[in-house]
C-alpha cells in the first residue's frame, strides 16, 4: 500500500552454486537453484560435471575440461558480487583444485560445502583419488554438510554407529579442518533425523542439535543439495547459522511433505521446493495500481452512465431541478457526511502510515466542514432538526459503518473511494454548466475545488496502491465494497425525485 507502506526487505543475496547437474531436476545444480529461489536468493550456477542421471541412479558422468570450469567461475566473480557460495559435486580431483585456487582468490563472504561423494542410489560422484583433495578444501569451507557416511570418509575413520558417534566424529572434522560441521542424520535407522552444527574450531566444542521426524516418504532425492542451498541463501540473509539452519530444516520438511504429489520418475522422487510458496503466495501476478484502477472504473462504467442520465443530475446540470428537490438532497447530504466523516476518521485510526492517517484525518476534516458550510450558506440547523435520514443515506451510511466496524483498511478505504472520485467525476460535467443566471449557480461552483481534486487524486492512489498488493481474495473483497459504494452514490443523486417515505412526502 503506497511505497512508504512495503516493510524494506534486505536485498536479495546472490549465491553461487557450483555443483553438477541432474538433468531429472531433483538434485543437483538443478535443485540448488530452486532451493536458493525458495529460500529468498538470488541463484546463479557454475556447472562443474554434467551428469546423465534420473530417479533411480546415474548412468554417466562428463567432466568439461577444468579450464573451462575456471572460465566460468571468473566469468562469474569478474561480474557479480557474491554473498554465499554452496558447492556440491566435485567429481574429479582436478576439479577440486581448480575450485580451490578460485576460492582463494575470490575469497567469498561465505561458503557452504556439501561434500558430495556418493549418490543415494549408491553410484559414486567423487573419485576416489578425490577425497583427500576434498579433505583439503574443508578449511576453506565455513559450513561442511555430510550425510554419515560421507562425515566418515572427511574423518577418515568407520561410519559411525550412532548419532552421539556421529557428534563426536563430527568434532573431531570440525577442530582438525577449522570448519563448522553440520552432521545429518537422514541415514539413521528409525523415526528421529537430527541435524546438529558442532563447532569445535576454537577448541572447545558447541554443538547445537536441531531435532526433526522423519517422513515417511521416498521423495527424498536432493535433500542434501537443497539443504545446503538453503543454508548458504539464508546464512546471508541472516548472518546466523544457528537460525539459517532452524529455518532450513523446516523449509526442507515442508518440501519433502508436499513432494510426493509431485509425480516425477518412479524410483527416488524429488521434493517440492516451491509447495509452501504456492500454498501461501497461489500463482497470481500481482496487477499494478494503474491496472486496478482501470479495472474498477471500468467496472462502475454503468453505474457512472446511469448517474448523468437521472433526472435530478440532469436537472441540476440545467436548472430545472425543483428546489424542494435540491433542498432536500442537500439536507441529506448534510446528515450523510456527518457519519462519512466519522468514517474517515475510522480510516485514519486503521491506517499503517503516519502520511495516510494524516490523509483521512484532514478528509474527516473537510467532509464535516463541508457539512458546516452548507448550514451556513443553504439549510440552517433548524431545519435540519426536522429531516430524518432517508432509506438511500441510511443504507449507504450503514454499509460504510460497517466497513469501518469490519476494522479491514484497505476494504474500508475502496468503500470510501466512490464518495471522491465518482462526485468529482460528476462534477467535471456539471461544473461547465453553470453561469451568471443559473439558480444553482453557487452549488456547481463549489465543484471547482483545486483541493477536491488533489484529494480524489490521493484517494485514489492511496487505495489502488493498497488493491495493487493485497492478496487476490482481499482485492476482490476492495472491488466488492468500492461498487456497492458506486451504487449507493448513484443511488444518493436518484432519491431526491424518487425516494418515498421520506420528509419530502
Ligand atoms: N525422510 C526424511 N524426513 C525428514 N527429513 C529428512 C528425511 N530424509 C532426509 N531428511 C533431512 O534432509 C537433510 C539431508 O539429509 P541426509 O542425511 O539424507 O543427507 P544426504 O544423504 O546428503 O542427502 P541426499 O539424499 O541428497 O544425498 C537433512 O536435514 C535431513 O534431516
Ligand atoms: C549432481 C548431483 N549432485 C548430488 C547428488 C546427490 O543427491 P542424492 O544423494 O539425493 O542422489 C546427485 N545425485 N547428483
Amino acid at each position: 500500500m503506497g511505497s512508504e507502506l512495503v516493510t524494506a526487505l534486505p536485498p536479495v543475496p546472490r549465491v553461487l552454486s557450483i555443483a553438477g547437474t541432474d538433468p531429472t531436476g531433483g538434485a543437483g545444480i538443478q535443485a540448488d537453484l530452486k532451493s536458493i529461489a525458495a529460500n529468498g536468493g538470488y541463484g546463479m550456477a557454475v556447472v562443474t560435471a554434467l551428469v546423465a542421471q534420473n530417479t533411480h541412479g546415474v548412468r554417466s558422468v562428463h567432466v568439461p575440461p577444468a579450464s573451462f570450469l575456471a572460465e566460468q567461475l571468473e566469468a562469474v566473480s569478474d561480474d557479480v558480487a557474491i554473498d554465499a557460495v554452496k558447492i556440491g559435486m566435485l567429481g574429479t580431483r582436478e576439479v577440486v583444485d581448480t575450485v580451490r585456487g578460485w576460492l582463494e582468490r575470490t575469497d567469498p563472504p561465505a561458503v557452504v560445502l556439501d561434500p558430495v561423494m556418493v549418490a543415494t542410489s549408491g553410484d559414486r560422484l567423487l573419485d576416489a583419488s578425490a577425497e583427500q583433495a576434498l579433505r583439503d578444501l574443508l578449511s576453506l569451507a565455513d559450513v561442511v554438510t555430510p550425510n554419515i557416511p560421507e562425515l566418515a570418509i572427511l574423518a577418515g575413520e568407520g561410519v559411525a554407529a550412532d548419532w552421539s558417534a556421529v557428534l563426536a566424529q563430527a568434532a573431531r572434522v570440525s577442530e582438525r579442518h577449522g570448519v563448522i560441521v553440520l552432521a545429518k542424520g537422514g541415514h539413521l535407522a528409525g523415526d528421529d533425523v537430527p541435524d546438529a552444527l558442532v563447532d569445535a574450531t576454537g577448541g572447545a566444542v558447541s554443538v547445537s542439535e536441531y531435532p526433526g521426524a522423519r517422513i515417511h516418504a521416498s521423495n527424498t532425492h536432493g535433500t542434501g543439495c537443497s539443504l545446503s542451498s538453503a543454508l548458504a541463501t539464508r546464512y546471508a540473509r541472516s548472518k546466523d547459522w544457528g537460525g539459517a539452519v532452524a529455518e532450513s530444516k523446516r523449509w526442507l520438511a515442508e518440501s519433502i511433505r508436499e513432494g510426493a504429489d509431485l509425480g516425477v520418475g518412479s524410483g527416488r522422487g524429488p521434493v517440492s521446493h516451491f509447495a509452501g510458496l504456492w500454498a501461501r503466495g497461489g500463482l497470481d501476478t500481482r496487477p499494478l495500481p494503474g491496472e486496478v484502477e482501470a479495472d474498477w472504473w471500468e467496472h462502475i462504467r454503468g453505474v457512472r452512465e446511469s448517474i448523468d442520465e437521472l433526472p435530478f443530475v440532469r436537472g441540476l446540470g440545467d436548472g430545472t431541478l425543483g428546489r424542494e428537490a435540491f433542498v432536500w438532497y442537500l439536507a441529506q447530504d448534510a446528515l450523510y457526511l456527518r457519519d462519512y466523516s466519522r468514517v474517515l476518521a475510522i480510516a485514519s485510526r486503521l491506517a499503517p502510515t503516519t502520511a495516510e492517517q494524516a490523509f483521512w484525518a484532514q478528509a474527516a476534516h473537510g467532509a464535516i466542514a463541508a457539512e458546516l458550510q452548507l448550514h451556513e450558506s443553504w439549510i440552517s440547523e433548524d431545519d435540519l432538526r426536522d429531516v430524518r435520514p432517508g432509506a438511500t443515506t441510511t443504507a449507504y451510511l450503514d454499509h460504510l459503518l460497517a466497513a469501518g466496524a469490519r476494522g479491514d483498511y484497505a476494504v474500508l478505504i475502496a468503500a470510501l473511494l466512490p464518495c471522491f472520485w465518482l462526485y468529482h467525476d460528476v462534477g467535471t460535467r456539471l461544473h461547465p454548466l453553470s453561469h451568471d443566471a443559473h439558480p444553482y449557480r453557487s452549488w456547481l461552483d463549489t465543484y471547482a475545488d483545486v483541493a477536491f481534486e488533489t484529494s480524489t487524486r490521493r484517494a485514489v492512489e492511496l487505495v489502488m496502491a493498497a488493491a495493487s498488493e493485497a492478496d487476490p481474495a482481499r482485492r476482490s473483497s476492495m472491488r466488492q465494497a468500492f461498487r456497492r459504494s458506486a451504487e449507493f452514490e448513484h443511488a444518493f443523486f436518484a432519491a431526491p425525485l424518487r425516494e418515498e417515505g421520506t420528509p419530502r412526502d
